[in-house]
């Protein structure tokens, strides 16, 4: 079940390498047409679509054809499971609390001043973008984490209207949990649908739902792809796609805890991918013997996307010596980086490339998705190179300030001139020009 791909640089145009690298993007490119057509229909019919659009992928009618869950929705479904699931209620409070906790120490001052030369100064006023969809996945499970990874950002930064877009369950209602993070996190603003219709529904707006000028969240290839065909129409944000893991590890590592935390990402689905990378032959052949009795006793569906997962996009990738395997791991920039290296700490330090890099044996993957208080919601498919997980910086935008004095101008002013000189704008030059002389005569 665990291919061995032996790596050394220089092999990463080979096809495996090529195919591993790549990970779900052929999945992804494959649904161009069939979302092209669904955020022209929700374009063009609004409502009409989305309702339609959720009856076929989602398998339901929604009441009354209202796409908004009211009030009495929200409160229903999170009463629901403080009856019946305390402990979940009690979890997601201690989640929220500690994002919450993690997210405040990243706002930055409102304003911040710093003097360039003497009589110049530049800074930055920082504000809340003034509303936001926030994508909350629910296909093949059940999301409140992602909820809260999303909205608890969006508050801390102050965004005055937060909204969310989740698919509806088989009984054409919020999920209960989810339903539930919502209440406690005061969000009254809860649209029943998913999939590209969603993205699309944001993005140009319908009967029932206002445009949105940003949507951020993960899913699937289909709400992928539809962020991706509608950028320009809307912000969407961080590439957050199918899940995946790169577990790191030395020949110091568990095999019992590495094979566990192979399968975390992958029962995510069968566009997941999740690499065990190591210059331990051994612990790879420990690994691969646990392996398959573990993905047996997994339930379905989550065997099925594991198995597929080990075909496609998953395995062990074997390397000459632990500074290749970090080598790797940078150019595989993961979503979910775990290290289980003898001197983790030192490793953080050489690797560049990853949306979270979780550190020591202890740190399993699921800790870091639930209840840390990092952020989860990460780029996924080599993203990780250039861009970042969710954070409140998402929701802010930055307004540049100047403030010259007249022992600024008289320093400064000269340049400007030589600048709108060089440049060809006698209006630029003369603007400044007037002021320089104006400051001569005094
Ligand atoms: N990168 C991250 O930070 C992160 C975090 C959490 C989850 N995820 C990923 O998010 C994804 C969640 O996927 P999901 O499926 O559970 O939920 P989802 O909400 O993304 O997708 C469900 C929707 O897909 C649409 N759909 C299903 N079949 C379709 C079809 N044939 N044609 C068009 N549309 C169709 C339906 O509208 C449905 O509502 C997983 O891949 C998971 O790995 C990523
Ligand atoms: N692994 C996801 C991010 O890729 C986060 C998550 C939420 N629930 C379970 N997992
Ligand atoms: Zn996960």
């Amino acid at each position: 079940m665990l291919r061995i791909y032996a790596y050394a640089p220089g092999r990463e145009g080979d096809p495996d390498f090529q195919r591993l690298l790549r990970r779900a993007e052929a999945d992804i490119a494959a649904t161009e047409e069939a979302v092209r057509a669904i955020l022209e229909d929700v374009r063009l019919r609004g409502d009409a679509a989305l309702l339609e659009f959720t009856r076929r992928f989602d398998g339901v009618s929604l009441p009354g054809g209202r796409i908004r869950a009211d009030e009495g929705e929200i409160a229903a479904q999170a009463e629901r499971l403080r009856r019946e699931r305390p402990d979940v209620c009690e979890a997601i409070d201690a989640a929220a609390a500690n994002i919450r906790r993690h997210h405040e120490r990243q706002l930055p001052p409102p304003i911040s001043w710093g003097e360039v030369v003497p009589g110049v100064f530049a800074g930055e006023k920082v504000t809340p973008i003034p509303s936001v969809a926030l994508y909350v996945p629910r296909g093949k499970g059940s999301f409140p984490s992602v909820l809260l990874m999303l909205a608890v950002p969006a508050q801390v930064a102050g965004v005055p209207k937060i909204a969310v877009f989740t698919p509806p369950n088989a009984e054409g209602t919020l999920d209960p949990a989810v339903a539930y993070a919502a209440e406690v996190l005061g969000i009254r603003e809860v649209y029943k649908v998913g999939g590209a219709q969603a993205v699309a529904a944001a993005a140009f707006g319908t009967e029932s739902v206002p445009r949105f000028p940003k949507i951020l969240g993960p899913g699937n290839r289909y709400v992928t792809q539809a962020k991706r065909l509608l950028y320009g129409s809307i912000d969407p944000g961080l590439p957050a796609g199918p899940s995946e893991a790169l577990i790191l590890v030395d020949a110091s590592a568990r095999p019992d805890w590495v094979a566990r935390d192979l399968l975390v990402e992958a029962e995510h689905g069968p566009e997941s991918a999740a690499l065990l990378v190591t210059p331990s032959r051994k612990l790879v052949e420990a690994v691969a013997e646990l392996l398959p009795e573990l993905v047996e006793s997994l339930p379905e569906p989550r065997r099925s996307f594991v198995r597929n997962v080990f075909a496609a996009y998953g395995g062990a990738v074997l390397t000459p010596d632990l500074e290749t395997a970090f080598a790797f791991a940078d150019l595989y920039a993961p979503e979910h980086l775990l290290l289980h290296v003898s001197d983790p700490m030192a490793a953080v330090f050489r690797l560049q490339n990853a949306g979270e890099i979780l550190v020591g044996p202890h740190t399993t993957i699921p800790l870091g998705n639930f209840v840390v208080g990092v952020n989860a919601i990460l780029p996924t498919g080599g993203a990780a190179r250039w861009s970042s997980g969710v954070s409140v910086h998402d929701f802010l935008k930055r307004t540049s300030l100047a403030y010259v004095t007249p022992e600024g101008l008289r320093a400064l002013g000269p340049h400007a001139v030589a600048f709108a000189n060089v440049e060809g704008f006698p209006a630029h030059l003369e603007a400044v020009r007037v002021r320089l002389q104006e400051g001569n005569k005094g």
